[in-house]
């Protein structure tokens, strides 16, 4: 199992390290178990079956021996049959039930693990999403996909096939020992002397080379991530023709991927070597011991005993050889579960699952007062990125912010949409904190135009109806057309049902923004909150984007943090942020008024360098 990973983990299996069994991480991972509960009658159902299969699989040998037993006219069991051909009736009988019992372990098996799984990926999903931001900040991408995608795939192998094949190995270990024993105490005793000596040099050898497995994994999985982050920021790569020092970086990690996985395959080739003779030369020796026992008659020894024997031997020895394999398997599961306990056990944010209770209960109306709000976010502490801000919006009018990179602008929009909560100081909706509030019901009233607008895989339609998914297609028309998005839409020969994302057709920064804009006009919200794109449009996007904005911003309370001046000169208030603190705020004609303020030099900025 391990050689299968040695060169071929993608960085998901990599990240699958092994955790303790105890009694402690059985107890927590125990809790997965309610998972099982709904399908607990096939789940019980499929593990009398398996033990019934594991059982009956023991009788073969048993069939074995009594038959060439039977072809030499001795008869082997006194409760069967000595002829050759009512042994092989009563074979075929056990074969179709042993079929018949091992059809349905398996099924229900996956029926319960298929099930459970669904439900706790979505459960894992779900809790994920609605984690607050800070908890992104600090985690890759990467990390929490694999928690989705590997961790969860290994729970579901080892509840599908790893849990299933401990019961029946340990059945076929123990049950063949004792039937062993029946047949021959003598070779028994012999076998058991040599076995658990080798299985320990196994186990001793396996642990090894897993440690060396698992170097060469966490070496590949940093190559991964040079191709990963290479492709995210493959535009960098070529701007800066860095093609050849990544494929240099990448060279390098390979080739001590290479080492670790050559080393490995040293080992692995010496074990591989060490087993086969030790199992071949046990086996022979068992064969040899036991032709002796057979030639002096050795206690009613015959060759169908011996032929019992030595499948039972055989069936003793995978059984044996499996297990710390199973084992490991099974301590993956265990870590893999823990790392997904860990996530449903994190404090999500105030969000059902159930879309009805997130509808709104409380209805805003537009007024915004932050009153002394000191911030920093959660993952820096120490750095203070907003001090002592206090401002008022009333409802409808238009707020906006400006400042130089950095000086906490976005931020701003964050604490309105509740995404990070202040260190101190309050946000006021109407008049009320926003710990009043349900979270939903200010998140579905107010609605952001991000800078770089990001469209999911979909239609158009799709994703217009984004910001209201219950709305009609003559609605979304509606709003598209508000928008100023309907021509652009309708020119393209599939009109709504256009794909876009990664896989359909590229639109253009204002066609994304337009369709940002439709989405919030969707939404209709109470504040709107407008991330002005650093990018310039051309003149004519730019006009059409400009409109669709205005017809956005009426009637609703406008935060519009700016980029260029020339767009916020018609704002109620303009706020400048510089390093976190407000400087100035009041209309255009008053900051433009005050020769020494930071307004008024940007506002020079802009207008020479235009
Ligand atoms: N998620 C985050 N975690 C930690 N620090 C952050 C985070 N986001 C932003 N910052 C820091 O907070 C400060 C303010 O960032 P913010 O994005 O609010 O500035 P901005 O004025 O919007 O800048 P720009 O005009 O460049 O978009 C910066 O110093 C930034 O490094």
């Amino acid at each position: 199992m391990a050689r299968g990973r040695l060169n071929s983990g993608s960085k998901a299996e990599a990240e699958l390290p092994k955790a303790k069994i105890n009694k402690q991480s059985l107890r927590k991972i125990g809790r997965l178990l309610s998972y099982i509960r709904p399908y607990k009658a096939k789940f019980i159902g499929g593990l009398f079956f398996l033990i019934l299969s594991s059982l009956v699989g023991l009788a073969f040998p048993g069939f074995f021996g009594a038959l060439i037993d039977a072809s030499q006219g001795i008869q082997r069991y006194k409760f069967m049959p000595a002829d050759l051909s009512s042994i092989g009736k009563i074979a075929i009988v056990v074969l179709f039930l042993q079929g018949f019992v091992s059809f349905f372990r398996i099924t229900w098996f996956v029926q319960v693990a298929e099930n459970a799984l669904a439900a706790l990926r979505r459960d894992t999903y779900f809790r994920l999403i609605t984690l607050p931001m800070n908890f992104f900040a600090n985690r890759r991408v990467g990390e929490l996909n694999s928690r989705i995608s590997a961790d969860l795939s290994q729970i579901q192998d080892t509840l599908t096939t790893t849990f299933a094949e401990i019961i029946r190995q340990v059945i076929i270990m123990v049950g063949g020992i004792i039937l062993l024993a029946i047949v021959s105490i003598k070779l028994t005793a012999a076998l058991l002397i040599i076995l658990p000596f080798l299985i320990g040099i196994a186990i001793f050898f396996g642990k090894f080379i897993r440690t060396l497995s698992r170097q060469a994994q966490d070496q590949l999985a940093e190559s991964n991530t040079i191709v990963e982050e290479t492709l995210q920021g493959i535009a960098n790569v070529k701007a800066f023709v860095n093609e050849a020092f990544e494929a240099g970086r990448y060279q390098k990690n390979l080739q001590q991927v290479v080492n670790i996985a050559v080393k490995g395959a040293k080992y692995r080739g010496l074990f591989g070597a060490f087993i086969v003779f030790c199992l071949f030369g046990t086996i022979f020796c068992e064969i040899w011991y036991g032709s002796y026992l057979v030639s002096i008659h050795d206690n009613g020894m015959t060759f169908g005993k011996l032929t019992t024997f030595i499948i039972y031997a055989a069936f003793i020895s995978a059984a044996m050889g499996s297990l710390p394999d199973l084992y490991a398997n099974m301590q993956k599961a265990v870590g893999a579960s823990e790392r997904v306990l860990e996530i449903l056990d994190e404090t999500g944010e105030d969000i059902s699952i159930n879309s009805t209770e997130n509808l709104i209960k409380q209805q805003l109306y537009g007024k915004i007062s932050f009153n002394n709000v000191v911030f920093a976010y959660p993952s820096r502490p120490e750095i203070t990125v907003l001090n002592d801000i206090s401002f008022d919006a009333a409802a409808g009018q238009r707020i906006a912010i400006v400042g130089p990179s950095g000086s906490g602008k976005s931020t701003m929009a964050a604490l309105v949409l509740q995404f990070y909560h202040p260190q101190s100081g309050t946000i006021l909706f109407d008049g009320k904190p926003a710990s009043d509030y349900a979270l939903t019901d200010i998140r579905n009233q107010v609605a952001i135009v991000p800078q770089d607008v990001l469209l999911f895989g979909g239609t158009i339609l799709e994703n217009i109806a984004y910001g209201k998914l219950d709305a009609t297609k003559e609605e979304i028309i509606k709003a598209a057309k508000r928008a100023n998005a309907d021509m652009f839409i309708s020119s393209f020969p599939e009109g709504y049902d256009t794909v876009v994302g990664e896989r359909g057709v590229k639109l253009s920064g204002g066609q994304r923004q337009r369709i940002a804009i439709a989405r919030a006009l969707l939404k209709n919200p109470a504040i709107l909150i407008l991330d002005e794109a650093t990018s310039s449009l051309d003149s004519e996007s730019e006009r059409l984007v400009q409109e669709a904005l205005e017809e956005l911003m009426k009637g609703r309370t406008s935060i519009i943090i700016a980029h260029r001046l020339s767009t916020i000169r018609e704002a109620d208030k303009i706020i400048v942020l510089e390093k976190g603190n407000i400087i100035e705020s009041g209309s255009h004609a008053e900051l433009i008024s005050n020769e020494q303020g930071l307004y008024r030099y940007l506002s020079q900025l802009q207008y020479d360098v235009q």
